[in-house]
């Protein structure tokens, strides 16, 4: 098969998201498949010769081994353009060098990806233009809403993609293969069977100098609105008929209009907390009012759990708590489905009592089921028995899936306009009660689970 052609201007190529994981995706990617015919070109604002720039590409796909015809041919020919990239004239000089397809990453700071959006209302777009736009997709349902509208004048939604690293994951195709090739599986996948559904990212990193960005996102928006509703439309859509765009996109849009917070209280749907100082892995954290950057007045929340409802046939009365924190003792990332426990055991039985439980794990994937079995010695005995299983990881790393999905112009991964919308809806009420301080913030060490106070979500090991 004879690829097309595809010119990629990582717009913010000199960035952190670019040397750390766009450019080593990108090396990985043309490893794998060196039929592909890419010519970079890096752009930003401050000057850098073509020189240095293939030394920082050259540099990031040294990380990952990257080799290979197609590399050699990308390091050969690459080159960095300093522009203004809100400047319509530097966009249309930029574009006039583009071969094949063009394609733009706004690897950028977000406001400067909305004033390039307006720029590029005045600049003639190659047919087939594609653009690639990371998060915050805006800060609000409104301004989310704004900018679709400015990118819809630019080239039809098929041709942007919205970032959403999560959806890159292979985990996409784990989950759909094993709810929907399994019957034994998507029968009992409904509020009949199912008491539950937690999705948790918990994480032992901290703040990491991120204070610009996440000191007025906060938990909350970082994780649960840009990535963890994705995860829970995944997990609630309805069976597609195929894994194309369309069929995907729609069955998670499904989900996410019809999701509210639990009870429709806002309030007490959602709880959030901020780490003190303390010590996760061995590393000392100070406590997050102090570490540099952070103004302690924003109330940022590093832990967030939101429970929230999905007005469905399939899914009433079943709660969706989505939980993500920062400088936590333990890395939790997993999707927790508690079943609905045995309608009755028979007397004479012991034990049982337990419900099924199916555990998808997060990067790496892997899965475990909890049953209850006859245990050895006493037949009357019931015993909890889980088994695991190991998903293939994949091909790539989640960006290197997120880049062949611009190359190929295949929006399958990436999210669709109307659901980034949905997704801020969903959260701004409970945004709003938290603005207000309806809801506490509360306090929790650095390298322990959160707030004492906390009833734990999903299974703690
Ligand atoms: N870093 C990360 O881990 C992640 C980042 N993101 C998102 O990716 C985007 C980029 O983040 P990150 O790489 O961290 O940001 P950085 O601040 O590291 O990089 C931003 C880049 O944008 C360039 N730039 C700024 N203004 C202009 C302009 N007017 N014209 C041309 N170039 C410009 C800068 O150029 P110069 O260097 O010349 O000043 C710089 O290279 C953000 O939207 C962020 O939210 C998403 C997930 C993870
Ligand atoms: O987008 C983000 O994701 C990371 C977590 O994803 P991972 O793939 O690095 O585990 C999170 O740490 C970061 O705050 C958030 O912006």
């Amino acid at each position: 098969m004879t690829r097309p052609k595809t010119t990629l201007f990582l717009l913010g190529g000199g960035g952190d998201l670019s040397s750390r994981l766009l450019l080593p995706a990108l090396g990985q990617l043309l490893t794998v498949q060196p039929d592909r015919q890419v010519t970079l070109v890096g752009v930003g604002v401050d000057e850098m010769t073509d020189a240095t720039w293939r030394d920082v590409v050259s540099a990031s796909f040294g990380t990952v081994d990257a080799s290979g015809p197609a590399i050699e041919a990308l390091l050969r020919d690459t080159v960095f353009r300093t522009a203004d990239v809100t400047s319509p004239a530097a966009l249309t000089e930029l574009l006039d060098d583009a071969e094949g397809t063009p394609a733009l990453y706004f690897a950028l700071p977000p406001a400067v990806t909305v004033k390039a959006c307006a720029a590029l209302e005045q600049v003639p777009l190659p047919a087939g233009t594609v653009l690639a736009l990371e998060k915050p997709f805006g800060t609000n349902a409104d301004s989310a809403t704004a900018l679709n509208a400015q990118l819809a004048k630019l080239v039809p939604e098929n041709q942007i993609h919205r970032v959403d690293h999560f959806l890159g994951r292979s985990t996409v195709f784990n989950l759909l293969g094993l709810r929907f090739s399994n019957r034994i599986l998507e029968p009992l996948w409904n509020s009949e069977h199912i008491e539950s559904i937690d999705i948790i990212y918990d994480e032992q990193l901290g703040l990491e100098g991120r204070a610009g960005y996440y000191d007025r996102a906060g938990a909350l928006v970082d994780m649960i609105q840009s990535h963890l509703l994705q995860v829970m439309a995944l997990v609630a859509m309805e069976p597609p008929s195929t894994l194309d765009a369309a069929d995907l996109r729609d069955a998670k849009g499904l989900v996410l209009r019809a999701t509210r917070p639990w009870g429709d209280a806002p309030t007490t749907s959602g709880r959030r907390a901020r780490y003190t100082a303390g010590t996760v892995d061995g590393r000392n954290y100070p406590s997050y009012v102090d570490e540099k950057g952070v103004t302690p007045s924003n109330s940022t929340e590093t832990l967030a759990e939101v429970t929230l409802q999905v007005n469905t046939w399939r899914w009433a009365g079943v709660p969706f708590t989505l939980r993500s924190g920062k400088a936590l003792g333990k890395r939790r990332r997993e999707i927790v489905i508690t079943f609905k426990s045995a309608k009755w055991v028979p007397t004479g039985f012991t034990g049982g009592a337990e419900p099924t439980v199916l555990r998808l794990f997060l990067a790496p994937d892997k899965m475990s089921l909890s049953l209850n079995i006859n245990g050895a010695g006493d037949p009357h005995d019931l015993e909890r028995v889980t088994f695991d299983a190991e998903f293939s990881p994949g091909q790539f790393d989640a960006y290197g899936e997120v880049l062949e999905g611009i190359l190929d112009n295949d929006p399958s991964l990436s999210v669709r306009g109307d659901t980034a919308e949905q997704s801020w809806r969903i959260v701004e009420p409970i945004l709003q009660a938290w603005r207000e301080g309806l809801t506490p913030l509360e306090d929790y060490p650095a390298g322990s689970t959160g707030p004492k106070n906390w009833s734990p979500v999903g299974i703690v090991d």
